[in-house]
């Protein structure tokens, strides 16, 4: 241990507690950081001003050889190595003088793609948050534990000098890929360190030939894996949870030669007007061993799920086993399906649509769905908004180098590939409702029992997508979308505009070598 201490480049350091046991970080997080325990035994936190990630204060250190892969700009922003020192160096006074928490985890469940890496915090909930999320050592391997990536959570400090840094705020996320560090700031919401990490991996995995992707990940009892790609909210995690379908994973995964594997260990669900009979395996989830983020409870510990008063992004970890039904390996075949799911607030998408290779290329550069309120800090509505590869926030290489290596890995398995929308019906957002979980489970359990494949098709109009016209236990009046909509003309109009807002935001991908324009497989004005 005393080797562990002087490791750390902190002064001072009391007690080094590491990878402390759930059941003391629990009682710390009670005694001194004002946690609380639900009435099913899961710990209740508040993760303080920041509910939520804070992509503007996201950076990554400007130097060789990394500057040269980076795409720099808006998602990748640039902090000089001198900035990062004096960072480091407040991040480091922050957390010395004092006792820590020290959590070694792997991210990664495949032995020759996952990464070793170490978080130092002063936060027990936060230890406890990264024991859930990642993939914990056994006794041999934390004795041998050599960190390959080493993050400072220094959450209680902020860059007073933050204008003169050059920085979007007082808070900071900053990733130095030549030293394999990182710093944080200013922010306690622990979402910062899980979306970090996956970052990282979107960095090291693609130069190896590996794909790291935004979704999640299940196999049914036939052996057959299926993914889930979608921005927040979009239901990777929910309906990647199935009763009949063993969990792999909800949220980061990586394709390689040997198959699917999770980055993860544990889960991250969205809480708000969470519905037992709709959720029951998430609902169950929450005991101990869970925590709670930002959510309001009676004098009993008794949850209110529909109270957004803290926030809308209420949220709740649990490591993999509180799902009964998971794969222990945290690995799956190869997939046979692969599903993009949407959250399309203009209701113009259909529930279902089957994908041609172009078509699968085309959405997945697209990325679009519509932002749901509150994981991100700022957005308070839904919005429309369109993120390469369904996950561009955690790309640090270009989205062209992801798609490649997605569209190689389609032809190579023979994967069929569908756009699901989980958004709105029967109207755009304020006229329309959400599609019920019941409706989109009935279209993903059609696509991945193949009977899908037995259905008679038709042709979406304008962005020319196969949308069937009857299918297994789901309403057939919802199938197309514009027979949902009172309003037709309404319906045309809005489905005009959202073609535009596809057809602009591709042109992007022009300026790239021809390979990459899908444009014909998109809508067509
Ligand atoms: N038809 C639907 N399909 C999936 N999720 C839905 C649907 N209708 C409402 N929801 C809600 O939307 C949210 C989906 O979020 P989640 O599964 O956490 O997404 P992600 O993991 O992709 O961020 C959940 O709160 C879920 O209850
Ligand atoms: C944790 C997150 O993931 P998701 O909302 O996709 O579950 C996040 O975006 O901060
Ligand atoms: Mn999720």
């Amino acid at each position: 241990m005393s080797n562990i201490k002087d490791s750390l480049g902190l002064e001072n350091v009391g007690i080094v507690h590491r990878n402390l046991d759930v059941d003391s970080l629990i009682k710390f997080a009670i005694e001194k950081e004002g946690a609380k325990v639900s009435s099913t035994g899961a710990l209740m936190i508040d993760t303080g001003i920041f509910t939520g990630r804070s992509p503007k204060d996201k950076f990554f250190v400007n130097q060789d050889p990394s500057n040269k892969y980076i795409a720099w700009g808006e998602i990748n922003r640039k902090v000089s190595k001198e900035v990062y020192g004096d960072l480091l160096k407040t991040s480091k006074k922050q957390l010395s003088n004092k006792d820590i928490f020290v959590t070694d985890v792997y991210c990664g469940s495949s032995l020759d793609s996952r990464r070793a890496v170490r978080f130092i915090t002063e936060v027990a909930w936060q230890a406890h948050f990264i024991q859930n999320m990642f993939i914990l050592p056994t006794q041999e391997e934390l004795a041998n534990f050599k960190p390959e990536f080493t993050i400072y959570n220094a959450c209680k400090t902020v860059d007073m000098a933050y204008v003169s840094h050059g920085l979007h705020s007082e808070v900071y996320v900053i990733f130095n890929v030549e030293e394999n560090t990182a710093i944080i700031g200013g922010t306690w919401y622990a979402g910062e360190m899980k979306k970090g990490v996956f970052s990282m991996m979107n960095y090291w995995l693609p130069l190896e030939g590996k794909l790291p992707m935004h979704c999640s990940a299940n196999i049914g009892k036939d052996g057959d894996t299926a993914l889930f790609f979608g921005l927040s909210g979009t239901g990777k995690t929910t309906l990647s949870t199935d009763p009949n379908r063993a969990l792999i994973g909800d949220d980061e995964h990586g394709w390689d030669d040997k198959g699917v594997f999770n980055f993860e260990g544990g889960c991250y669900a969205k809480v708000i007007n969470l519905d037992k009979d709709s959720e029951p395996e998430i609902f169950n989830a929450i005991k101990k061993g869970a925590i709670l983020e930002n959510v309001v409870a009676d004098e009993n510990g008794v949850v209110d799920f529909t109270d957004k008063s803290k926030t809308e992004n209420t949220r709740v970890s649990y490591p993999i086993d509180h799902i009964e039904n998971h794969t222990p390996t945290l690995r799956g075949g190869h997939p046979k399906n692969i599903i993009f799911l949407c959250a399309d607030a203009f209701g113009v998408l259909p529930p279902v649509a089957k994908l041609d290779k172009q078509q699968a290329m085309y959405y997945f550069l697209s990325g679009y769905t519509a932002k749901v309120a509150g994981t991100e800090r700022g957005i308070n509505e839904p919005i429309a908004t369109f993120s390469s590869c369904f996950g561009e926030a955690f790309l640090p290489l270009n989205p062209t180098v992801y798609a490649e290596l997605l569209g190689k890995k389609i032809d190579k398995h023979n994967v069929n590939v569908y756009l699901v929308n989980t958004g709105w019906t029967g109207g755009a957002y304020g006229v329309g409702k959400r599609m019920s979980i019941k409706n989109t489970r009935a279209c993903i359990n059609a696509i991945l029992d193949g009977s899908i494949e037995d259905s008679e098709f038709e042709t979406m109009s304008i962005f020319n997508l196969s949308i069937p016209k009857t299918l297994k236990g789901v309403d057939t009046e919802v199938l197309n979308p514009r027979n949902t909509w009172q309003d037709k003309s309404s319906y045309d109009e809005t489905k005009t505009k959202l073609a535009s807002m596809y057809i602009e935001n591709f042109k992007k991908y022009l300026t790239l070598e021809s390979e990459y324009d899908f444009t014909a497989a998109g809508p067509n004005l």
